[in-house]
């Protein structure tokens, strides 16, 4: 039976999964994480789908993400030494302005979004680590990229630009928007389980250690809060998020800071990180009686507040706000705190609901329906991967895949 393997490297951790292509959709016979890549905490776990749980001996310190991809390859042919793996899906984090839709990759390919790095430091280069392992590993495996910033390539000029004079913006000076594809994910999975929202005004909020919100219409975007790059908008675990650009000059022109410097402090030291001086990690927060780690969490839930009121004002309305990423699906206190007093906007929460993770969160009679939906970025990987193998078996999706783009 043919095989896709998923590999989705995000800023703190490593997931990745194992997918037999059944006729009508990828199945995952097995998925795992390495989590806390780079510190002493970092773990490695993985299970089946029958629930066996696999990992844990021998994992040893895992220091960064290429030891992490490696590990994983090396694992995944341990455990499954009979699959036959025919292609490797990927996400890669920018695919700049001329990619709304996954894409083969080639040696030209590649070379092209190794440029995009300096847009994406904590994501691209190691994305594209990930694809030159799994050709070393798969060299018959066809491999798949799929984007973060395709989801978003047809969402409104207005939220394309900024207001700098219109070259910049033909010289590729775009908000990009990124999670595109866990956005995918949610809206295809509203489509499927809630086509009343999915056909509405939906703010989802994917909260994990890179951090953004999307607004969308008939599960399109309309709106969201990353823009060039994936520092703006949220703070996040060591991100900043939307900054006073004048900030930047002062560092350069006043402090003598290089752009290496402020590239530093922007990317690794600000965020949750910055704010707390102790973790970027939420659940480390949460568990902190450190007034700093308090703050930390306030100022993540004040700027989440404002963000989903804006983008109930650019919707025009809401109906439905989806939480999801490590954050938003495990943490009852941020859901709480970023809705509370939302009533104006139609939203109630069910404090008992919440604290449970329900998958609907709100009261009966919230006129905005508030749910938590677990992410699956792999599973919009696998799918993407499949049809590049197999375009007849996966006519259907190939055909979504098109309406949705439009
Ligand atoms: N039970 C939990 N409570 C609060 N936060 C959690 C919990 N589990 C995971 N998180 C947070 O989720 C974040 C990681 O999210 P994730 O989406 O996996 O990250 P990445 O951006 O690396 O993909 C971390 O800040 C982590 O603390
Ligand atoms: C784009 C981004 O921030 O991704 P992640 O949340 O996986 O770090
Ligand atoms: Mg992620």
């Amino acid at each position: 039976m043919s095989h896709v393997v998923t590999l989705n490297a995000g800023s703190s951790s490593l997931k990745f999964s194992l997918f037999t292509l059944h006729k009508d959709d990828p199945v995952a016979i097995c998925t795992g994480a390495v989590d806390r890549i780079g510190s002493p905490e970092a773990t490695i776990a993985a299970k089946t789908s029958d629930g066996r749980v696999l990992g844990g001996d021998g994992v040893g310190p895992i220091a960064d993400h290429v030891a992490a991809m490696n590990r994983v390859l090396d694992l995944l042919t341990q455990w499954f030494p009979k699959a036959e793996i025919v292609a490797v899906g990927h996400r890669i984090v920018h695919g700049g302005p001329d990619h709304d839709r996954p894409i083969q990759l080639t040696p030209d390919s590649l070379r092209a979004l190794e440029d995009l790095a300096p847009f994406a430091p904590l994501h691209q280069p190691y994305n594209l680590q990930g694809v030159r392992a799994a050709i070393e590993r798969f060299p018959q495996a066809v491999q798949v990229a799929c984007f973060d910033t395709a989801f978003h390539r047809h969402h409104p000029w207005v939220n394309d630009t900024f207001a700098l004079p219109t070259e910049y913006y033909d010289m590729g000076v775009r908000r990009y928007g990124f999670h595109g594809l866990s956005y995918e994910y949610i809206a295809d999975h509203l489509a499927k389980t809630a086509p009343l929202l999915h056909g509405g005004r939906v703010i989802v909020a994917h909260l994990g250690n890179g951090a953004s919100m999307c607004g969308l219409i008939h599960g399109r975007s309309v709106g969201s809060s990353m823009g060039f790059t994936a520092l703006d908008g949220l703070p996040m675990g060591t991100r900043c998020g939307q900054l006073d650009p004048g900030v930047v000059l002062y560092l350069m022109q006043q402090k003598g800071m290089t752009a290496d410097e402020i590239t530093e402090l922007l990317y690794c030291k600000s965020g949750l990180l910055g704010l707390s001086g102790l973790s970027n990690d939420m659940r480390t927060l949460e568990q902190a009686d450190t007034g700093a780690a308090r703050r930390a969490i306030s100022y993540f839930n004040f700027r989440a507040r404002r963000e989903l009121g804006a983008l109930a004002a650019v919707l025009g309305g809401l109906d439905a706000v989806v939480f999801t990423g490590g954050i938003g699906e495990n943490s009852a206190l941020v859901r709480e705190r970023v809705c509370v007093n939302m009533g104006w906007l139609g939203i109630e929460l069910d404090h008992d609901a919440n604290t449970e993770h329900a998958r609907i969160i709100s009261t009966p009679l919230s006129r905005v329906q508030v749910m938590v939906i677990p992410t699956n970025e792999e599973l919009v990987i696998a799918r993407a991967a499949a049809r590049f193998v197999y375009p007849h078996m996966y006519e259907a999706l190939l055909d979504k895949a098109a309406a949705r783009t439009g």
